[in-house]
């Protein structure tokens, strides 16, 4: 017998989770399917995985440092297998809180098997045929090999194999200088790698403020990583990759050069849904789709590339399309972190961008971390923050370079949000000695700006107080 759901969502990973236990909250008949595991890329081949290896490599870096202060000199490569291992233990106390017996109180069926539409209110999941009210498009994205002469023939590792390493490669060649490939070299050379980074254009994590990728880049060679930018790769063969300036020979090549929306074998025409001409699934704003009766949410909306925003992104497509209530994303004000040593956060527009915007009346305010008693203390003097300031000084981009500059960024997405200027950061007082100084001072820098712009008014008020005080 065909059932008719309220909602049925289409992928269990960080979207789809999130908008079936929205539904599920509501007391909406609701179906998840999931063609694979629950918990999506982010529990098993994204955030969790890169984050514990990047613990694990902290750890091996501060033990090769530890011989300054008198403690044996550590050198070598790390066990790879023991990395795996902490990596397996985290997934595995985070699954079952992704897991069929965890939705299960919320109410909500779960079918195994890949989702097809065959209808504008109908789809497959395995071999049920379920009607819907409303779906959800939460199916994901997946590494796309850039289409390098060799590379895909070479079968090279990518974000989702990477995992199953066991032994530590001697020479590794990662293809791709975004958050990933940095995050995954920066990893994998603590760890004992000798690690190529190689970049197509002309630096790393280019979408984000020019400063930031030079820290970055510095950080990397200091740590004995090699980083190529502007890197054309001509062809992969004979374990080697080849372009300017000779061959690159690896004992293990990882591709991490872009992500493709998951929409195949979907069935997207028979229900009405176009796609973007990325291959995106093309949403409005408040991510239905061209059938009005289907939502999408996360990385297949090519809107999100995060966690946090695949999240948000499916609650607000569940609550809009099962209670009618209209709760658009703010897209402004989305936090996103590279989890490099240090790390990279950002929060809303760059400089370059607040120029282009609003021309000569954007204002930038950069603190460099040697002002920063913190980062002396620790000897962790080579990021900045950076404030953005729009019309009326408000603050419409901050980029922070820091260690746990992931932690300092959140307080930053609410100025965004909130649409305060740098007097409203300012007037909230915060601990001293944190990396969260870093983005009060140059808050305090902005309204010191303004003071002196006017400052006439500052002494006319001060000559009237010592006349009246006389
Ligand atoms: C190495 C790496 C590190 C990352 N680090 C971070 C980080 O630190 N912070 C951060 O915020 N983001 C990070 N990301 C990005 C983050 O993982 C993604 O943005 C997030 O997982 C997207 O969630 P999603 O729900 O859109 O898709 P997914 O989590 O990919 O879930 C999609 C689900 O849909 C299923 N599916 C696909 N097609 C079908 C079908 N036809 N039928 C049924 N099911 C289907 C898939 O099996 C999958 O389970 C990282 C990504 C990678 C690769
Ligand atoms: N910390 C995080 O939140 C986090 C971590 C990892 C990934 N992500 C997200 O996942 C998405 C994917 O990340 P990503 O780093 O894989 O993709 P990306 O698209 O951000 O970066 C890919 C990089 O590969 C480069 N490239 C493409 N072809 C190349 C070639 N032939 N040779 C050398 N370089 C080449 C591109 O110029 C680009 O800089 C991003 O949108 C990212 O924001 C988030």
């Amino acid at each position: 017998m065909r059932t008719t759901y309220d909602l049925v969502v289409i992928g269990g990973g960080s979207a789809g989770l999130t908008a079936a236990r929205t539904a599920g909250r509501f007391g909406a008949r609701t179906l998840l399917v999931e063609r694979d595991r629950l918990g999506g890329d982010c529990l098993w081949t994204g955030c969790v995985p890169s984050k514990t290896l990047l613990h694990v490599a902290a750890d091996v870096q501060a033990a090769r440092r530890a011989a300054a202060y008198g403690l044996p000199s550590v050198s070598g490569p790390a066990d790879l297998a023991a990395a795996m291992a902490a990596v397996k233990r985290a997934t595995g106390a985070i699954e079952p809180h992704d897991s069929a017996e965890a939705l299960a109180p919320f109410g909500i069926d779960v079918a195994y098997g890949a989702a097809s539409f065959t209808g504008p209110g109908s789809l497959t999941a395995g071999d049920r045929e379920v009607s819907f009210r409303y779906a959800l498009i939460a199916t994901g994205s997946s590494p796309a090999v850039a289409p390098v002469p060799g590379l895909a023939e070479a079968g090279p590792l990518t974000s989702d194999s990477v995992w199953n390493l066991s032994a530590l490669p001697r020479r590794l060649v990662v293809l791709g200088g975004g958050p990933l490939g940095c995050e995954l070299a920066q990893a994998f050379a603590r760890l004992g790698s000798r690690v190529t980074l190689v970049e197509a254009v002309e630096r790393l994590v280019p979408g984000e403020e020019p400063h930031a990728s030079r820290v970055l880049r510095d950080r990397l060679e200091a740590e004995g990583v090699t980083v190529l930018t502007g890197y054309r790769a001509e062809r992969v063969d004979g374990g080697a990759v080849h372009g300017p300036g000779g061959p690159l020979p690896y004992d293990a090549l990882l591709a991490v050069t872009g992500r493709r929306a998951n929409t195949g074998g979907l069935g997207l025409a028979a229900a009405g849904v176009e796609p973007t001409g990325t291959g995106h699934v093309r949403t409005d704003g408040r991510l239905r789709t061209t059938n009005h009766r289907i939502y999408a949410a996360g990385d297949v909306t090519g809107r999100s590339a995060f966690t946090h925003l695949a999240g948000t992104q499916g609650a607000a497509a569940a609550t809009d399309a099962l209670l009618g209530v209209r709760r658009p994303v703010d897209h402004r004000a989305v936090p996103r972190v590279t989890y490099t040593d240090p790390e990279i956060a950002r929060v809303g527009i760059t400089s370059a961008e607040a120029r282009e915007t609003y021309g000569d009346t954007a204002r930038v305010h950069t603190l460099e971390n040697d002002r920063l008693d913190r980062a002396v203390a620790e000897g962790r003097t080579e990021g900045f923050t950076t404030l953005v300031l729009g019309p009326r000084g408000r603050i419409v981009g901050a980029t922070v370079v820091s260690p746990r500059a992931g932690e300092t960024i959140a307080h930053l997405a609410a100025a965004v949000r909130l649409g305060w200027t740098t007097s409203d950061y300012a007037r909230t007082v915060h601990p001293y000695p944190t990396y969260a100084d870093g983005p009060w001072h140059a808050a305090l820098a902005g309204v010191h700006a303004r003071l002196a712009r006017g400052s006439g008014v500052i002494g006319a008020l001060l000559k009237l107080r010592r006349r009246v005080s006389r």
